[in-house]
């Protein structure tokens, strides 16, 4: 396999590069920013692109922002941004359940262990769903929770899908809620499976280590919405309509950005290296997820 092309101070080889492409699919947490630090000329970098006719969307696996919720952060970073060019986990995943899932009412109402951006976008398609932010549920189990969710009394028989996501309030009751609904039958799905959460210039856990618990306790694997599900690269397409050999993926992490990238055929992929992965996890032999190029941070892309 051939190895990535470092692009940074190769102003010659940004040119060429970035004349291949149409389209840039943005990863977000890693790429653009560090949580609420923006990274250097990121908003410059954009602004450059779309001088040269370049269309952007930003793709994030992070479910815990809507796309409203994506458009107000965007506003207060000074980055210019239509709602429309915001394609999160949670709207992916939303739009799975209301469009493709289409499970009869009333048992299509979804457990969710997750934060407002799922609770947001399960609403604009119209999708019933209990826990979430609700917050009766952020307190310590009880001995009759216990006793009600196992005969049953405590679970809402409408629920057909634990949808699980990021969750900065999760305990042992509401992964016991959802462990309860998984064994009555609800289909196990998940905005995004990411083991870490890059923010604070760190690594906290990740959506994926919030919903291990039940991975653990069912012992299946949830279907993810999330990068680098191929539904949500289909979504994309459908919604954006472009040419995938036009199309480059920008990302921070293998796993999901670049490997969603690769499995898209999308024409080509740009790792940067100021979130999840590093330079050594794809230079070398023998790698398996190996970005066409790469450079340290976005901004290096004005030459
Ligand atoms: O744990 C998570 O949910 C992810 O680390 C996080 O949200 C990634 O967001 P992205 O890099 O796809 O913008
Ligand atoms: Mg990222």
């Amino acid at each position: 396999m051939s190895q990535p092309k470092y692009l940074t101070g190769d102003k010659a080889g940004i040119e060429e590069f970035l004349s291949r492409f149409d389209v840039f699919l943005f990863d977000c947490d890693g790429v653009l920013w560090s949580g609420d630090h923006l990274f250097p000329n990121v908003a410059q970098t954009l602004e450059m692109l779309r001088s040269k006719g370049k269309r952007v969307v930003f793709v994030t696996n992070n479910s815990t922002k809507s796309r409203a919720d994506y458009k107000k952060k965007f506003d207060k970073m000074g980055i210019p941004c239509d709602v429309e060019e915001v394609f999160g986990s949670a709207y992916s995943a939303a739009v799975y359940i209301a469009r493709i899932l289409k499970l009869p009412a009333p048992k299509n109402k979804v457990y969710v262990l997750g934060e407002t951006g799922i609770e947001q976008e399960l609403d604009a398609e119209g999708v019933p769903h209990i826990g979430g932010t609700d917050p009766s549920l952020r307190r310590d189990i009880e001995p009759e929770d216990f006793t009600n969710m196992a005969n049953g009394s405590a679970l809402d028989p409408d629920v057909g899908v634990v949808l699980a996501g990021l969750d900065f309030h999760v305990n042992y009751l509401k992964l016991a809620m959802g462990f309860a609904y998984l064994q009555r039958g609800a289909k196990f799905l998940a905005t995004n499976t990411d083991s870490t959460l890059p923010t604070a210039h760190s690594l906290f856990l990740g959506a994926g280590s919030v919903g291990a618990p039940l991975v653990n306790a069912l012992g299946r694997e949830p279907l993810s919405l999330g990068k680098p599900s191929q539904a949500m690269m289909d979504a994309i397409e459908g919604k954006f309509h472009f040419d995938r050999s036009r199309a480059c993926m920008v990302g921070d992490r293998l796993n999901t950005d670049i490997q969603f990238g690769i499995e898209g055929k999308l024409g080509g992929t740009l790792a940067v290296l100021t979130g999840v992965s590093k330079k050594e996890d794809f230079l070398g032999e023998g790698k398996e997820t190996v970005p066409m190029a790469y450079v340290d941070q976005l901004g290096d892309l004005l030459g």
